[in-house]
């Protein structure tokens, strides 16, 4: 079996470097691309209470667990608080509702989905008449002082945020008794993240790239969209290395020093996406790829704009 590398965060947690994503990973077919995942060499699983299928994935560990493939502390597990828990007094109990969904006692990590918050309510995605999102006051300062003491309790290893930006997590840096590990953002060729990511390891927080491979089967894609791992000159890179861009891709970041999440429920991809341990990209490579770049968003969370804590909607890299 192949061991997967770690990164070590600046608490001296280690996470594998790849892990398998289960965004939009349907119910009835995450459970098997989990258990296919951990019998491959996966030990970390990135998930979240918004997508929905905390429960099934919880499923596949405790199988994964009970036949004796892997213990728990083998495994590195990532939940999200959603935008509709970040008033204080709801920050504990959206932790425990994914660690019961996933049939656990603690997380390995848990991020803070994204900085703004949405109205308390039932509805993970609340709106008024007009459809419009209902957005909460809440700051994530104060969400994140609510997290600082499940540490303590134990209830979850590491701390990090998601899809804040630089200005964001200055500000955070300033209050924080918890430093966050990880910046969860997206990041990708076409969206390199190259000024985020100085930011970031100037402070040694480390990268989590998502959407690593383009999400093509993301919600809003239009079929006109540029096709990340259609893209000839990815193509070009990865004939030449005999790998397949999919691969290539996921090298780019390891390569980068970024921690790295690939989405799949396909048997062959997620082996395929695990086969990259046994080669790297030269200097020469990873500077090429790196000009690829063309400030291609593909997860804009137009929903949330007009919010005061959108990440993406002023200078702020
Ligand atoms: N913090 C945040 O806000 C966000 C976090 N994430 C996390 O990052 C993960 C990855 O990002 P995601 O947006 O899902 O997209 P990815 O870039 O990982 O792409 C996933 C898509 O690529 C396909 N695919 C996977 N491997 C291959 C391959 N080898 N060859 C061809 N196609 C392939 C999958 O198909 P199939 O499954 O059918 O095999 C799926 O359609 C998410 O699942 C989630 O865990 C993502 C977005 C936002
Ligand atoms: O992780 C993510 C994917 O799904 C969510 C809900 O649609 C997104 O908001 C988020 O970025």
């Amino acid at each position: 079996m192949v061991r997967v590398p770690t990164v070590t965060f600046n608490n001296g947690k280690s996470i594998p470097v790849v892990g398998l994503g289960t965004w939009k990973s349907k119910p009835g077919e995450v459970t098997q691309a989990v258990k296919d995942a951990i019998d491959i060499g996966y030990r970390h699983i990135d998930c979240a209470f918004v997508y929905g299928n905390e429960k099934e994935v919880g499923e596949a560990i405790t199988a994964k667990i009970n036949d004796g493939t892997v213990k728990r502390e083998e495994l590195f597990i990532t939940s999200k608080l959603w935008n509709t828990f970040h008033r204080p007094d709801l920050v504990k109990g959206a932790l425990l509702k994914s660690l019961e969904n996933l049939q656990i006692k603690y997380l390995d990590l848990y991020l803070i989905h994204w900085p703004q918050a949405y109205k308390e309510e039932a509805e993970l995605f609340p709106t008024d008449e007009a459809g419009k999102i209902q957005f909460s006051e809440v700051d994530y300062i104060d969400t994140w002082k609510a997290l600082e003491p499940l540490a303590g309790e134990g209830l979850v290893k590491s701390l990090g945020v998601s899809n804040f930006n630089s200005g964001q997590l200055k500000r955070l840096l300033q209050v924080a008794s918890v430093k966050p590990v990880t910046n969860q953002i997206e990041c990708h060729p076409y969206l390199n993240q190259r000024r985020l990511k100085d930011f970031c390891e100037s402070h040694d927080i480390k990268i989590t790239a998502y959407s690593p491979l383009g999400s093509p089967d993301r919600p809003w894609a239009k079929p006109e969209d540029p096709q990340l791992m259609e893209d000839p000159k990815l193509k070009a890179i990865a004939d030449r290395l005999g790998k397949t861009v999919a691969q290539v891709l996921i090298r780019y970041q390891i390569d980068r020093g970024n921690i790295v999440i690939p989405k799949s429920v396909t048997r062959s991809r997620i082996e395929s996406n695990f086969q990259v341990l046994d080669f790297k990209l030269s200097h020469e490579d990873v500077s090429l790829i790196d000009s690829f770049d063309c400030n291609g968003r593909l997860v804009p969370m137009t929903a949330s704009l007009g919010h005061k804590y959108h990440p993406f909607e002023n200078d702020e890299f």
